[in-house]
């Protein structure tokens, strides 16, 4: 695994190597003793997986708050996304700015959020597909969201937005009384 500092600091991507041969590639999709060096004490405790149907769709951007903020790994194992994180940590230098990656099944490299990050992403290919690991539980209660056409962050999102969830659509503007995550 080969791990690539991007422009907001907690954010990495790390390329992942395919070993091939005339059947075909074996890949190692996560390693607790490489990642370490990004992952410190934190363990996995859940892994998902998404489906999105249609080019141009939306999920995002969500996040936890503490105390059920967590680290996410995610890669695209079909089809191809613009992914994108937003730093909402409140004291961060790099606060409300946004870092966009593609993430597609030839690429292979999967992407590290940390805790008091956004994320969302855009499908750009028809029927995507994206696995996750969490290290932190699903919480509703701590759950949130900030919109993805949000001008104050102001993503270029690759192409026309095209389907999105009614919740994704009702997430709040960034105004004065948002104060971030503040772990
Ligand atoms: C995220 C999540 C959702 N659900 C349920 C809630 C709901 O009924 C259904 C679909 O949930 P959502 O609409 O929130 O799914 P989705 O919009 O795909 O949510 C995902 O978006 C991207 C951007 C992320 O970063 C992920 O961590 C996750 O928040 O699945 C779980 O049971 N566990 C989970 O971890």
């Amino acid at each position: 695994m080969i791990f690539i500092e991007t422009s907001i600091s907690g954010v990495f991507i790390v390329e992942l190597q395919r070993i091939s041969d005339e059947r075909g590639w074996f890949s190692r999709l996560y390693c607790a003793e490489e990642l370490v060096k990004i992952m410190g004490n934190r363990h996995i405790a859940q892994i998902n997986h998404s489906y999105t149907r249609t080019s141009g769709t939306i999920r995002g951007l969500h996040f936890q708050y503490p105390p059920k903020a967590e680290m996410k790994l995610i890669q695209c194992i079909r089809g191809k996304v613009f992914d994108v994180v937003v730093d909402i940590r409140t004291n961060s230098p790099t606060f409300l700015k946004w870092f966009g990656v593609i993430l597609s099944e030839e690429e292979h490299k999967m992407i590290v959020i940390p805790e008091g990050c956004a994320h969302g992403f855009q499908v750009l290919s028809s029927n995507s597909e994206l696995l996750y690991f969490h290290t932190n539980y699903y919480s509703p209660e701590c759950e949130d969201g900030l919109s993805v056409m949000d001008p104050k962050i102001a993503i270029k999102w690759p192409i026309q937005i095209g389907e999105i969830s009614e919740r994704d659509l009702n997430h709040q503007y960034i105004n004065s009384d948002f104060l971030g995550v503040i772990l």
